[in-house]
């Protein structure tokens, strides 16, 4: 035995390993007295002194106080050793090593049942020290490996069963086969409804239990509601169907009498066996994250099928890998509207995390709603909405992840997430149509949020959170009185949508921990970047949902939606326009470029130019124009957001005659001017010529690419600006 031994902890309903040799008991608390205080007479000066206990004088204590059975204060079963964990004060951790494991069980119980304090257990030994009065908190531990898959529960999520009974309208057949598959066994008229108040310890009538059936069985007792039956967890179907063979109807009177000899009676009565099952909820649990030697750690394995917080609800891949790429282009693209820094201070300052509100403001100051759109700060871009005219949702979202339409993906998933009925424990189907906010969160590795309920007054049941990027382990911190301090955490992988309703929403607070890793399965995983989309039901003063306020507009904006800025290229002029011009900017330049038909209202214009003029080519492509302009005695400046397309103005091809006609070649005398055209990327929302700076400007075949009217009129202005 070393100190470097690793141990698990053995939960109530497991059996204890029956290969370990000893049992092993970990116990903690604050072991060392507390530091002396005098006070000073009048100046009520305080002098401390340091701790004056060592590694030395607590082992000798703890061993005198474990080593020998004190029957005076009923501490009976001796330890063979005792071990402390940590060298430096306060001494938190002790392991202590029993003969066998029922030992060190019986010890754990009367731990427990006498709800001993350091204090208590020091008085034996008249140790007068200011000791801790805090109960000691023991646990069972042993060295076996960790169990099987199949029997790894966690502490917080044992299985839920169902009585395999036929149910209306299912096959018998089916049911026989589930039936004889099953190594789970329901049991009633069990246990005692009378007990007296040492009986519920679990791990001792779980020992009783296992001593009548099997030593490898597992017991789950609702020990909350102290019902009179439980299940049982055998190896294998055949151990279950042979336990209900051998214990069906019998007579039975069990007691179990504890290390002082007391005896408890567990059972008296007629057994009542049935097969039974685990519900597909428990199925989908993850395996136990007690690390090594660390006993009831928490661990933030969890999802919500193990948590089970009423009203908790985790759909896995709720969006597609697809999907997420596109959303998280948008969302975390160049055009996305991030509310100003100043619209999020918190209490303490400034939430670092960066935010988008839709469809209403949340202000962090007043954790409320702002409700009039029209009030400066709270004219937050509408919500996305969709168009998918007649083609069904799905198809919708299909087609618009395929090309690349970020916010109409966007628009799609609300709307998915509108029509999705959730299934809620006892209520059956429930789905959230008067969605009609959003907030987009933004955590870079580091950043979190702090621990809260969404305002009651501010949002209506149903909080919905959908993930992308990184996962992240959310902490659920119960605020019920009666369950007050309890935590849970819950995984939320990357495209889970996690909904939060009833108690979940309104019992519990809910946080991300502000840190770089979160422990998954018992691994420290480094976060990445999490965009979340936060969707809630904003009310209205009266409780009522506030409208809807929604667009089909993209990219969405801050301000009145109808003067959107002409200066944010839309997604389908991305899409549509330039990704298109960039792919064939070759193939286009040799099937219709310089060979193709100049507008002859254009070539006018040009030849009526004063010679020597400077002409402005805005949207000039492949340079098509350029020769008409130098034959007419001008110059021109080329802009075009293409960057391939003016590489053709410039290439090889453009720069040779061959095949061009004659009417459309350069003449000897403007050679010089087609070797090294004045060309520029720009995008003709702004293009970068001085005003005033040339004498005409042309824009040909550009203003049908121009997705909306506010763009169309820009590009316009900055034509004139250029001339006037
Ligand atoms: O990022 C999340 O998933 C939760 C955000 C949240 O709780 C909130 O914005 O109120
Ligand atoms: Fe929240």
């Amino acid at each position: 035995m070393t100190q470097t031994a690793v141990f698990r902890s053995i939960l109530p309903h497991e059996p204890i390993p029956s290969e370990d040799q000893h049992g092993y008991l970990y116990i903690q608390g604050a072991f060392c007295p507390k530091q002396q205080r005098r006070y000073g007479g009048e100046h009520q000066q305080e002098e401390q002194e340091e701790s004056y206990w060592t590694v030395e004088t607590l082992q000798t204590a703890l061993s005198r106080v474990f080593q020998h059975n004190f029957a005076s204060f009923k501490f009976p079963v001796a330890a063979m050793q005792v071990q402390l964990l940590d060298t430096v004060a306060p001494f938190t951790k002790v392991r202590l090593i029993y003969k066998t494991p029922l030992q060190a069980l019986h010890a754990l119980v009367v731990i427990r049942q006498r709800k001993m304090t350091i204090q208590h257990l020091f008085q034996s030994i008249d140790l007068d020290e200011h000791l801790g009065s805090r109960p000691i908190q023991a646990t069972l531990l042993t060295q076996q490996p960790q169990l099987p898959d199949t029997m790894a529960w966690t502490r917080s999520s044992p299985p839920k069963f169902r009585r395999l009974l036929l149910r209306p309208g299912e096959s018998e057949t089916l049911l026989q086969e589930e039936r004889e598959a099953t190594r789970f066994v329901f049991v009633s008229n069990l246990l005692q409804n009378e007990h007296d108040t040492d009986w519920d310890e679990p791990h001792w009538v779980a020992q009783a239990i296992r001593s009548a059936f099997a030593v490898d069985v597992e017991v789950f007792v609702n020990y909350k509601s102290l019902s009179k039956y439980c299940h049982l967890g055998f190896r294998s179907a055949e151990e279950a169907q042979h336990a209900i063979a051998t214990h069906q109807g019998k007579q039975v009177q069990w007691k179990w009498a504890d290390a002082t000899g007391t005896e408890h009676l567990i059972a008296s009565g007629m057994l009542f066996l049935d097969y039974a099952a685990i519900t597909q909820r428990s199925r989908r649990r993850l395996v136990r994250g007690d690390g090594p030697g660390e006993p009831s750690r928490s661990e933030c394995t969890s999802l919500t099928a193990d948590v089970q917080i009423p009203g908790l609800v985790l759909i896995p891949d709720f969006v597609s890998p697809e999907e997420e790429a596109v959303l998280l282009a948008v969302l975390d693209g160049p055009h996305a509207p991030w509310a100003p820094a100043q619209n999020t201070p918190t209490d303490g300052g400034t939430i670092k995390r960066s935010v988008q509100h839709y469809g209403y403001v949340f202000d962090y100051r007043t954790a409320d709603v702002l409700r009039d759109r029209s009030d400066s700060g709270a004219d937050c871009p509408p919500m996305p909405a969709v168009n998918p005219g007649n083609k069904p949702l799905e198809d919708f979202l299909v087609d618009n992840v395929r090309e690349g339409c970020g916010w109409e993906v966007v628009a799609g998933v609300i709307e998915r997430v509108r029509r999705t009925k959730f299934i809620e424990e006892d209520d059956g189907e429930r789905s959230y149509a008067t969605i009609n906010q959003l907030t987009v969160n933004r955590y870079a590795p580091g950043e979190g949020i702090g621990s809260h309920v969404d305002t009651p007054s501010a949002f209506g049941d149903g909080l919905i959170s959908i993930s992308l990027g990184s996962g992240i382990v959310m902490e659920f911190n119960c605020v019920q009185e009666e369950t007050k301090g309890l935590r849970k955490q819950v995984f939320l992988p990357p495209r889970s949508l996690l909904l939060m309703s009833k108690e979940a929403r309104y019992s519990w607070k809910h946080m991300i921990v502000s840190r770089m890793t979160d422990t998954i399965n018992g691994e420290v995983v480094r976060r990445g970047t999490r965009i979340s989309l936060t969707l809630r039901t904003a009310l209205d003063t009266d409780g009522s949902p506030m409208a809807c306020v929604e667009s089909h507009s993209f990219p969405p904006c801050w301000g009145n939606p109808d003067l959107l800025s002409p200066l944010a290229t839309p997604d389908c002029e991305r899409n549509h326009v330039h990704a298109v011009y960039n792919a064939i900017a070759t193939q286009w330049h040799h099937t219709r470029g310089k060979r193709g038909v100049l507008w002859p209202g254009a070539t006018h214009f040009l030849q009526k130019l004063p010679p020597g003029s400077v002409v402005a080519d805005v949207g000039c492509g492949d340079g098509k124009y350029f020769p008409a302009i130098w034959e007419a005695g001008s110059y021109v400046i080329g802009t075009d957001i293409s960057l391939p397309l003016l590489e053709t103005a410039t290439s090889a091809a453009s720069l040779s005659d061959e095949g061009v006609p004659e009417s459309r070649r350069v003449s000897e005398r403007r050679r010089h001017l087609r070797n090294r055209p004045a060309i520029a990327v720009a995008d003709c929302m702004s293009v970068p010529l001085r005003a005033g700076s040339c004498d005409a400007a042309i824009c040909i075949a550009v203003m049908h690419h121009l997705s909306n009217e506010s763009r169309r009129r820009r590009c316009i202005e900055e034509l004139t600006k250029v001339c006037i």
